[in-house]
């Protein structure tokens, strides 16, 4: 449905969006996730046609973004991080305005205006003034926007910032309801948002794509992830010879020697943290040590995401270093 090709976006000689790539398929809810500066907003500006891009393709059901505007345009709902709403003007009179510049006109018109702003429930404040309004209100003016001409593809940029929390419960349970009849795509750099409402996330990271796929497959990418922390009565021989024996466990690292035991935390690839946690136990039993505490720890989105986006980080710092 939509195909982002090596997407490239310089700002003069600063490069915002690198070379990204990935395919959106029809019917679901996608989360553009990323650190502030990621090159979110840039990348969705470029995808519905508000910029142009410094090299790359975006083809939405098949029509080029900047060589076939008008068809590919039309496939879209957009709003902006920054809504362009006129204040001065009602709900009601706004969307008529909008409609129009999107074509429509006469009862279709009118039909979509009530449709939307029931979807969008904005019916009792529609003759209000959107300077008003309060920003969850103003917000959802601008998704009504979007709304209208029917578009198959809703791209939404943070679309809950500034938002009180029952504000944003509202607009996320709006965003899910939309996600029945659109794909949806929306920005976000709250973790918690996408992990709710999104069924695929792309990572972005300095203008990179640095994941894409499902929140729980995504938190199962991060190779030894998985961590288990547990105080034993041996020594470091002993602990190495059992660990080394287990053949589940990818690293392990012996903290500190205390007088009640040793501290170990152990890292492993595999999924089922209790079964390691049980074969510790059994390992170290059966040679007569005492495991006197144990913790385990799965790892979440969250951990996923700091370390995509921070491993690149570190990345570059450390080659800041060696360059100097
Ligand atoms: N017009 C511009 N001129 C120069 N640099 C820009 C311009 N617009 C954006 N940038 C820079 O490009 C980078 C990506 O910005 P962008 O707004 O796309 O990120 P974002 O992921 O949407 O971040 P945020 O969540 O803060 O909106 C940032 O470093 C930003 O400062």
């Amino acid at each position: 449905m939509i195909k982002v090709e090596h997407l490239t976006k310089c700002y003069g000689d600063f490069t915002a969006v690198s070379d990204l790539s990935f395919e959106i398929d029809e019917g679901h809810v996608y989360g553009f996730l990323g650190p502030n500066g990621a090159g979110k907003s840039t990348t969705m500006n470029i995808m519905t046609g508000c910029l142009s891009a410094t090299e790359g393709h975006v083809r939405i059901e098949g029509y080029d973004i900047f060589e076939e505007p008008k068809q590919a345009k039309r496939k879209i709902g957009y709003l902006p991080e920054q809504p362009p709403l006129y204040m001065n003007e009602t709900p009601a009179e706004y969307l008529k305005f909008v409609g129009e510049a999107k074509g429509l006109k006469g009862g279709e018109l009118q039909r979509q205006i009530e449709e939307i702003l029931r979807q969008t429930k904005l019916e009792h404040v529609k003759d209000r003034l959107i300077s008003a309004l309060s920003k969850g209100y103003r917000q959802r003016v601008g998704i009504a926007q979007a709304l209208l001409g029917n578009p198959k593809v809703i791209i939404l940029d943070e679309p809950t910032v500034g938002l009180d929390p029952i504000q944003i419960i509202e607009i996320r349970d709006m965003i899910r309801q939309l996600g029945e009849n659109h794909t949806v795509i929306l920005s976000s750099h709250i973790l918690a948002e996408v992990q709710a409402i999104c069924e695929k996330v792309l990572i972005i990271s300095q203008g990179k794509l640095a994941a894409f796929d499902r929140p729980e497959n995504l938190e199962k990418l991060l190779l030894a992830s998985n961590a288990i922390s547990f105080t034993v009565e041996a020594s470091k021989e002993e602990i190495d010879e059992v660990l080394g024996g287990l053949g589940q466990i990818t690293e392990w690292e012996i903290q500190a020697k205390e007088d009640k035991g040793t501290m170990v935390s152990v890292k492993t690839e595999t999924e089922n943290v209790r079964d390691i946690c049980r074969k510790l136990f059994f390992s170290f039993a059966d040679k007569k040590k005492a495991i006197l505490e144990m913790s385990s720890k799965k790892a979440n989105l969250e951990d996923v995401f700091i370390e995509l986006t921070e491993g690149e980080k570190r990345e570059e710092e450390e080659c800041g270093v060696s360059e100097e």
